[in-house]
């Protein structure tokens, strides 16, 4: 007798202990059970057993096929669930700032920081460009921050489609998980059952600095208005997290899985850009061909709430070497974008 079948079962029985989180067997999932308390193995999953191709048949033989539609076939992939470091080479950002954000300078770091007026724009109501709002030594800390939280636990993933296929770009949420399958936010990721890490203080400041900014161009805009009702504020409770490299891109689409409340109220969402610049689309409708559209550059800061919560937005491209050289220098960051959307739940 072969003695492979007990070299397998051994295998099988270590690499499934409770030591090793990720299973490189398929796992059956019953689409009745609560996604979360799904195992936290499952990293994806798809409707047709038959025809796993494409990046996630890494375990082709062990597919298998459960009768009917009630069972989803899933694949574990370890790649995309290990840490993604957006800093190049793996080496720490050595931000002129200097200190991390544990310490003592924690909360006034970006309060010592000199402003230059903003210049911006309102695109349409509730919609306002601010250009460079971002100081270099903000975008710094922030590349910082979020490198350090993207390689820990709840960090930057390759997160689905609802139909499967991979997204083009890395992602992690702050504050509640997004879920980009359901569309629907959790208190953990399913797949590795981690809690999000929290928004750090200092970003939900400049989120709240960005929005007064962006409620007296309101104001200047249209005189007569309440700006508050055409920019409402809003107090971020959920961070999504993307970073794209050259050939990252998102379609459009809208924001709208926070709470019912929330958008009813028109609570903006606040866009945070760092690296290279992105080609932005916005429109009233999902057609790419009727969109406006503007460049989205590193330290620019976009608003929409209000009038424009539901606006289709995406990014159709990322301008490669367009980051500004001080910034790669001084935070490291990989090639790519970094774009950080605050929200209120
Ligand atoms: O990267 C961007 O500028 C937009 C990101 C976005 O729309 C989103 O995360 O929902
Ligand atoms: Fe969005």
């Amino acid at each position: 007798l072969s003695p492979r079948p007990t070299c397998f079962a051994m295998a099988a029985t270590l690499l499934q202990s409770p030591t090793f989180p990720y299973s490189p067997f398929p796992i059956k999932v019953n689409l009745s059970t609560p996604h979360d308390e799904w195992p936290q193995n499952i990293q994806c999953w798809r409707k047709k057993p038959n025809s796993i191709n494409g990046p996630y048949n890494r375990h082709n033989n062990s597919n298998y096929v459960v009768g009917g539609q009630n069972f989803y076939s899933s694949v574990t992939e370890p790649d995309y669930i290990t840490p993604y470091d957006i800093c190049f080479r793996g080496r720490r950002n050595r931000g002129s700032v200097g200190a991390t954000l544990h310490g003592e300078n924690k909360e006034s770091r970006i309060h010592e920081i000199k402003r230059k007026p903003t210049n911006g724009s309102v695109l349409r109501p509730g919609m306002v460009l601010l250009k460079k709002f971002l100081s270099h030594d903000e975008q710094v800390e922030i590349v910082k921050v979020c490198r350090e939280l993207g390689v820990g636990l709840g960090g930057f993933y390759l997160p689905l489609n609802p139909n499967g296929t991979p997204m083009q770009l890395r992602m992690m949420c702050l504050g509640r998980n997004w879920n980009p399958v359901t569309h629907k936010y959790g208190k953990m990721r399913p797949f590795d059952r981690t809690i999000p890490p929290s928004i750090p203080n200092n970003f939900s400041e400049l989120v709240t600095r960005a929005i007064q900014e962006a409620q007296s161009l309101t104001k200047k805009k249209y005189r007569a208005c309440n700006e508050k009702e055409v920019l409402p504020s809003m107090t971020p409770d959920i961070c999504i997290v993307n970073f794209y490299r050259n050939s990252g891109k998102l379609g459009l689409h809208q924001d709208r899985d926070e709470s019912k409340e929330s958008l009813r109220k028109g609570l903006p969402v606040v866009s945070f850009s760092v690296g290279d610049s992105a080609y932005f689309l916005y429109g009233d409708e999902r057609n790419a061909k009727k969109a406006n559209s503007v460049a989205l550059n590193s330290g620019d800061v976009l608003i929409f709430g209000g009038k424009s919560r539901h606006v289709f937005h995406g990014v159709p491209a990322i301008f490669p070497n367009s980051a500004p050289k001080e910034l790669m220098k001084d935070s490291c960051l990989s090639p790519g974008r970094l774009n950080l959307t605050f929200r209120q739940f």
